[in-house]
């Protein structure tokens, strides 16, 4: 029988241990360490260590080399860096402590947070419901059960691609924007743009172009200094405000036009093909009651739009370089596509289990090229404690993925794009190998929504493109000019402008070109 006597001798423990508890607990941590890193100056912090003459995320990787770490700290003045260098520790952070980790650092770039863009892009939102609003909007159309609703999409943007390539083929790049641009156009709005001049790709363009601009680490003082934006923006080193202005302009544009667009269809009653906006407008009291209003839709889907573009496009760019440089993997994996096919059709998602060595492309080129090298910087939403050091609240968390993806004890002699590094002694994929797909989207509940349809994607093209095309060095005067890989130094990166040769390898190609277009008439 319980009585107060044994209520006070059950709670008296509690109350005298839980403030030894708490106090213990909140000592420890200021006796603690932070993680290693340079000695940080006052003022100034950690800026002379900044590394801006190399690629930023090596520059990351370097310094944490240099002090034998892979959790990195940084100080700026106002802002605590940590940088998680392996997989391991991404993994314990980002991922098994993703309550406190899935918070997104808005000033860490200045003309994105000025231009308002975590109101509006998924990816810079604040961790909590609002977020967990335009997630679960997104999920319901994109997410890893509903990526094969768009296969019938893919497949025709795919056969557009292969018909440009054909005919203006050194303009491959424009040609790969174009396709990444209308899946993600039909999908979001059921918009179908064959051209790069269809005026809702030019608006998105447009927006992106410049928010890409401002991308570059050390393109904006005051992402140094944060207490430049408190200056009047005739000051010098501010003019980044006039930039976010008119980035949240274009950004308004972009997201509301394309909606408004489906809108007037719609009461109009013309017929339209179905799409994210379609659907979302014929139940707009259904999602109101759910609290997801036009604001959330037009933001969800203008994040379709912006999220194929920055990384897709990135890879394909990137395959095509990595072809241009290597004949004999190009020959490899066609061999593989004829053996499959007999040249007599073009591959399909459902080839895919028979052509490891197209996943294994796929695969090695997010690895060798990762188009996010550091993600998107996650914020730490309370101090933590991990393996015995001390990571305060509010601090910037960087997961280097370029650093894993680079790691040589995963992958020997990383420089080198080698897609058979991820198959075994039988030709199919090694799972003992680090699979790169697990790093490049990001982590925790932060991770790439779009992932498993990026993924249909880039395998359908690739293995489309080398059914049908060889991919050579361009010819200078009568040799084989093998592109470099050089890259630019944006957060969102990709290929420098290269050329390369792209042919189709048969009349028989072409015909299966021609065909498939037939189809999708
Ligand atoms: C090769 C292709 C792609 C790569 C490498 C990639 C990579 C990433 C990365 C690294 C992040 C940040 C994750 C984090 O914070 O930890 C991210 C976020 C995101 N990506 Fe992708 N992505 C790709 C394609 C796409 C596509 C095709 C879409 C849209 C259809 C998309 C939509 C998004 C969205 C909405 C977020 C924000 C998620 C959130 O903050 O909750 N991505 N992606």
């Amino acid at each position: 029988m319980w009585n107060h006597l044994s209520y006070i001798s059950l709670a008296l423990p509690l109350f005298i241990a839980f403030p030894v508890w708490y106090w213990s607990k909140k000592r420890s941590k200021n006796t603690l360490s932070y993680p290693p890193g340079p000695k940080a100056y006052p003022l100034i912090g950690n800026l002379l260590d900044f590394p801006l003459s190399v690629p930023f995320w090596e520059g990351l990787a370097s310094l944490s080399k240099q002090y034998e770490t892979d959790v990195l700290r940084l100080k700026l003045p106002g802002m605590e860096m940590v940088v998680l260098n392996t997989s391991e520790t991404i993994s314990e952070l980002l991922d098994q402590r993703s309550a406190i980790y899935s918070d997104k650092v808005r000033e860490f770039r200045s003309h994105i947070s000025d231009a308002r863009f975590s109101e509006r892009a998924m990816t810079f939102m604040p961790y909590g419901p609002r977020w967990r609003m335009h997630r679960k909007l997104f999920n319901d159309f994109i997410s890893a059960s509903t990526a094969k609703d768009h296969d019938v999409n893919q497949a025709k943007v795919v056969s557009d691609l292969l018909i440009n390539l054909h005919r203006e083929p050194e303009t491959f790049r424009e040609h790969i924007n174009l396709l990444t641009g209308s899946l993600a156009l039909s999908i979001a709005y059921g918009i179908r743009a064959d051209t790069p001049h269809n005026e809702f790709i030019l608006m998105y363009e447009k927006m992106l172009k410049t928010a890409q601009e401002g991308l570059v680490p050390g393109t904006f003082l005051v992402d140094m200094f944060p207490f430049l934006r408190h200056l009047p923006s005739w000051f010098p080193g501010v003019q980044f405000h006039a930039f976010a202005n008119k980035v949240k302009t274009d950004l308004h544009i972009a997201i509301t036009r394309p909606v408004e667009h489906v809108a007037e269809k719609l009461k109009s009653g013309v017929d339209i093909d179905p799409s994210m906006a379609s659907t979302c407008l014929e139940n707009l009291d259904d999602l109101g009651q759910k609290g997801i209003d036009i604001e959330v839709i037009r933001n969800t889907l203008g994040i379709v739009y912006a999220g194929r573009l920055c990384f897709t496009n990135s890879t394909l760019s990137s395959f095509f370089l990595a072809m241009a440089r290597s004949t004999e993997i190009m020959r490899t994996a066609q061999c593989q596509l004829d053996s499959v096919l007999g040249g007599a059709r073009l591959p399909d998602h459902s080839d895919i289990d028979d052509l490891p060595y197209i996943v294994a492309i796929v695969k090695e080129t997010l690895r060798w090229a990762p188009p996010a090298p550091i993600g998107t910087t996650h914020r730490l939403m309370e101090d933590d404690v991990y393996r015995g050091m001390f990571i305060p609240g509010g601090a910037t968390v960087i997961e280097n993925i370029w650093a894993v993806c680079y790691d040589e004890t995963a992958y020997p002699e990383p420089h080198k794009y080698n897609p058979a590094r991820f198959l075994d002694e039988n030709g199919r994929i090694d799972s003992s190998v680090k699979d790169p797909e697990a790093r490049v989207f990001g982590s925790g509940r932060r991770i790439c929504p779009g992932r498993h349809l990026a993924l249909r994607m880039l395998y359908l093209t690739i293995a489309r493109i080398l059914a049908t095309f060889d991919i050579f060095p361009a010819d200078k005067d009568g040799r084989p000019s093998v592109p470099e890989a050089r890259y630019n130094k944006s957060l969102l990166r990709e290929p420098m402008p290269f050329e390369c040769v792209v042919n189709p390898r048969s009349e028989q190609a072409v015909k299966l070109i021609y065909d498939a277009v037939a189809i999708h008439q």
